[in-house]
């Protein structure tokens, strides 16, 4: 029997937690040999924390043969303690009358503290994948205030944009999804982001040559895989859950046991290439293995990619302005 992997989840009692805890707790994750302990966080509120009991409940009665312990507290110092893994779920939602700009403060409180109890607690190998938005700039936030760790270990989810724009791409081309290769997605997680698949192949074969389609990428595929996450509000009256768990299980599980050299898209803290400041968490391709990953380089970036690149970036570093004096 293998060691137990401690997973960190903050936010566990949220939409994104029950649809993530019960199929890391079968092995989806990690694997069908890997033991797991769940260490989950929820706010100190009462109703949060019941909710957070019933949860657990629910684990206990799978009787999941993997499932080598529960943890459930308010505590971060609790929930990051020894964890080998931490999936930042739990994040402020935009209320009425917030202003992007407070939201982006607010989250930055939670995850200045939770940055800094990783830093305090977690295993020194810690991987850290942030799902609670603005992912990215929550992702850096963390990183900035977890100076022990090492900062590659910080990631923001992008997974779930690469996942539809695989899907859509798919259907344009009339392919498998499981056929394709080398598509990214970069940037921020927000409607800025660039889908690009300009490399993309399907069984080998370029998927851009296939499509020609110029106006289908610039006016439906980059707006649509852009703009989905508000569709699917506005279609289930919530954000999505069940997607975003399953983004997040393929995000972790390729990084901890390899993406067997397909590309994959992971929001990682830039070390200057393709003219990123070093440090902004951007959505990059990368491929995995043995637990680290590694960027695709030397990529030809044209006018279009580069305008749609810079834009996303623009973002990203407003977004580190408005949270700089927090740091
Ligand atoms: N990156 C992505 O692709 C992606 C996709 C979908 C959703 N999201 C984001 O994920 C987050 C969670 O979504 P959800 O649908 O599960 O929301 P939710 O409101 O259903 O659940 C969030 C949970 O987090 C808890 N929480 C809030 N602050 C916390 C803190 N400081 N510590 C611990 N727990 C805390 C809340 O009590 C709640 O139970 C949101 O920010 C959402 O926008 C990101
Ligand atoms: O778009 C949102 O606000 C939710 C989430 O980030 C998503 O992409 O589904």
């Amino acid at each position: 029997m293998k060691t137990p992997v401690r997973v960190a989840v903050t936010g566990a009692a949220g939409q994104i937690g029950y649809a993530l805890l019960f199929r890391i707790a079968s092995g989806e994750m990690l694997g069908k040999d890997q033991p797991v302990i769940l260490q989950m966080l929820e706010l100190p509120l009462e109703k949060a924390q019941a909710a957070l009991k019933g949860v657990m409940m629910e684990l206990e009665d799978c009787a999941f043969p993997l499932l080598a312990g529960m943890v459930g507290t308010d505590d971060a110092r609790v929930a990051f303690k020894d964890a080998d893994i931490a999936l930042l779920v739990g994040a402020r939602p935009r209320g009425p009358g917030m202003e992007r700009k407070d939201l982006l403060l607010e989250n930055a409180k939670i995850f200045t503290e939770q940055g800094k109890a990783l830093n305090d607690v977690a295993s020194r190998n810690v991987k850290v994948l942030v799902v609670g938005n603005p992912a990215n700039t929550n992702a850096y936030i963390a990183m900035k205030s977890a100076p022990s760790l090492p900062a590659k270990n910080f990631t923001a989810m992008l997974r779930l944009d690469h996942n539809r724009a695989l899907s859509q791409l798919a259907a344009k081309a009339g392919v498998q999804v499981a056929d394709i290769d080398k598509l990214i997605v970069w940037g921020n997680h927000s409607p800025t982001m660039y889908p690009d698949y300009r490399f993309a192949t399907a069984g080998g074969a370029s998927l851009k040559d296939k499509i020609n389609d110029a106006d289908w990428n610039a006016n439906d595929f980059i707006p649509k895989v852009g703009k989905r996450g508000a569709a699917i509000i506005e279609a289930r009256g919530l954000s999505s859950a069940a997607s975003a768990a399953n983004a997040a299980i393929d995000h972790v599980r390729d990084w901890v046991l390899g993406s067997n050299g397909k590309w994959v898209t992971m929001g990682v803290p830039s070390d200057g290439t393709y003219g990123i400041p070093e440090g902004v968490i951007y959505g990059v391709p990368v491929t995995t293995q043995n637990g680290e990953y590694t960027r695709i380089t030397d990529l030809a970036i044209d006018d279009f990619s580069r305008e749609r690149m810079d834009k996303t970036l623009a973002e990203l570093e407003e977004e580190r302005a408005g949270v700089a004096h927090l740091l």
